[in-house]
């Protein structure tokens, strides 16, 4: 099954996610026509308009053709609301694509009728540039040819990845959903620690990004696991082993990582309340 082959698509939610989604959709080649956005946002209407070039915003336009794919993409705070309007939209044959944190598959379940494919998945902004990560499990009831349609619209947007397990997908969330924005902190931080340490902040900012994305970068690259490629860094008895005495000490990055992680678990599974 190719990308143009998965039939029309309606994204539920055009905000940041749904966004960055339809961004790496469109990048890597999905018919602008077969798209629908459902979106009352002006502000994010007008974006999906602009980068679509000519997307439909209406599901209920005359002759649109009824979605195979129907991907949420709204707040798990409306998606109850959200669901018992838009059910309307969905063809007892479309797969739905929730990629809400948080809300389970029997959250989503309650509000369509029984035995609709559904499937649960985490994406991550890098999604708009096509090097996210979108993590997915289904229900009993996806077929394998809904299967491969998910996983065809999905890996427009980067790498994807199918689990068993639905429990696990809070502890993804936190890692991969939320991820990001731990890295973007990162990046913030070293910049404001080199203002601190006295240089320009448009010199502290431009060697912090760079320096972020290039070890991103090296990351993929080489293939090597990140603690060789920290190691490769740090000379012994040099300036690297001084700061990560500080970073690594008890209580620092490594701890903190995890109470963070596991912070973001415990507040997806607050949401599927
Ligand atoms: N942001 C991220 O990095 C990630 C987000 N997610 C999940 O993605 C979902 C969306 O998050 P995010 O994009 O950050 O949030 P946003 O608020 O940016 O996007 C949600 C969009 O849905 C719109 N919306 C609200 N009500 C409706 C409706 N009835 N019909 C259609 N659209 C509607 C909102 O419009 P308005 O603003 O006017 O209310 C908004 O534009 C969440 O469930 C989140 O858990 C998952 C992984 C990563
Ligand atoms: O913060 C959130 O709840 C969403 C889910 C993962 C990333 N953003």
């Amino acid at each position: 099954m190719s990308l143009q082959s998965i039939g029309p698509v309606l994204l539920v939610g055009a905000g940041k996610m749904g966004g960055a989604m339809l961004e790496g959709w469109i990048d890597r080649g999905l018919p602008a026509e077969q798209i629908c956005v459902l979106e009352p946002n002006a502000a994010a209407e007008l974006r999906a308009t602009a980068s679509g070039q000519g997307l439909r915003l209406n599901p209920e336009k005359p002759n649109a053709p009824p979605p195979k794919v129907v991907v949420l993409a709204v707040k798990p705070q409306v998606m109850d609301d959200v669901l018992q309007d838009v059910v309307r939209y969905v063809p007892e044959d479309a797969v739905v694509l929730s990629i809400a944190a948080g809300k389970t598959i029997a959250n989503i379940a309650a509000h369509l009728p029984k035995g609709q494919p559904i499937i649960r998945t985490i994406p991550n902004t890098p999604a708009a540039i096509g090097r996210g990560i979108t993590v997915c499990v289904a229900n009993g009831v996806v077929s394998d040819e809904q299967r491969e349609a998910a996983g065809e619209l999905l890996s427009a947007c980067g790498e994807v990845a199918w689990i068993e397990d639905e429990g696990l997908m809070d502890a993804v969330t936190a890692v991969s959903g939320s991820g990001p924005a731990y890295v973007f902190l990162l990046a913030e931080s070293l910049a404001d620690a080199g203002v601190a340490a006295g240089l320009s902040p448009e010199l502290a900012r431009r060697l912090a990004l760079a320096t972020v994305s290039g070890a991103g970068e090296l990351l993929r690259a080489s293939g090597l696991e990140p603690d060789v490629l920290r190691k490769n860094v740090t000379s012994p008895g040099g300036t690297t082993e001084a700061a990560l005495k500080v970073l690594m000490a008890p209580g620092a990055i490594p701890d903190l990582m995890r109470e963070g992680v596991a912070a973001a678990t415990r507040r997806g599974k607050e949401l599927a309340d």
